[in-house]
């Protein structure tokens, strides 16, 4: 698993077009070296931000967004049509702007979808997707996903893995329901934390004072049932895309130069 890397942008705005500027380059660069990629995409405020960046980027069009397979990290169970749905957001954002193909975005079910009201079932759906992505080369059942972009709650929560609850001691399965959770909606679905870090890089992307104890208890090697951020790490690279804010609270270890 690699090490955290930490980078510092001066403020939200910046943040959101650096992070698009980058996921256009390894995007591209990872086209060009096996054809195809993917990308998982998280909600909240900063990764919708970036998706936005990235649809007005006329670097956009360097993609083959024909050869882009893209995933969820975490999904909030409620109507398709419900506009806390991070599929919805990220359509809205991006992916009704360029030319996906439709077969490639892999969103996990909402609950008046295929499974109706039963979280358990559509985590299981999710599963099986992956299951079949996934390849030989994957030793697994779960894909390698090329970058997997995820947010942060202020109290450490990533996708919507959250702290002490059943979902962060998963161990086996890829995808689980979530209930209860502390922030609203109550119900969601989402990756487990050794589903992400099937991810050849795992991208933390987050704003904000309200985030900078997570981002440094995460950072100074708290426990991941705690700070369930900390269990988030990438195969090849584990890279937090920080603003001056969330990077407030970061001991001198961490203190990059701010760009
Ligand atoms: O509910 C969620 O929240 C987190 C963080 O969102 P933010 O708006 O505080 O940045 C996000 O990572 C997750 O995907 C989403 O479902």
């Amino acid at each position: 698993m690699s090490a955290p890397e930490v980078v510092v942008h001066a403020g939200p705005e910046l943040l959101a077009a650096a992070v698009a500027a980058r996921l256009v380059t390894r995007l591209v660069d990872v086209q060009a070296a096996k054809g195809s990629a993917s990308l998982v995409l998280t909600g909240g405020g900063t990764g919708i931000a970036i998706l936005k960046q990235l649809r007005d980027s006329p670097a956009r069009d360097a993609i083959d967004w024909s050869r882009l397979d893209l995933y969820w990290g975490d999904e909030r169970f409620v109507p398709a049509d419900d506009d806390e749905r991070n599929e919805k957001q990220a359509r809205e954002a991006l992916l009704d702007h360029v030319p996906v193909d439709p077969a490639r975005v892999h969103a996990m079910a909402a609950s008046d979808g295929p499974f109706g009201d039963d979280p358990d079932a559509a985590a299981a759906d999710y599963a099986r997707v992956l299951a079949q992505r996934a390849q030989p080369e994957d030793h697994g059942n779960v894909p390698t996903f090329d970058v997997t972009l995820l947010g942060l709650g202020g109290e450490g929560h990533t996708a919507s893995v959250f702290p002490e609850s059943p979902a962060v001691y998963e161990t086996e399965r890829p995808v689980v329901p979530v209930r209860n959770c502390p922030k609203p909606p109550p119900t969601r679905v989402s990756l487990t934390l050794p589903a992400i870090r099937r991810s050849a890089e795992v991208w933390l992307v987050t704003t904000g004072e309200a985030k900078a104890d997570a981002v440094a208890l995460a950072l100074a090697g708290a426990g991941e049932v705690q700070i369930p951020v900390a269990g988030a790490r990438g195969r090849r690279r584990t890279l937090w895309l920080l603003d001056r804010a969330a990077a407030g609270k970061l001991s001198k270890v961490y203190q990059p130069p701010v760009g």
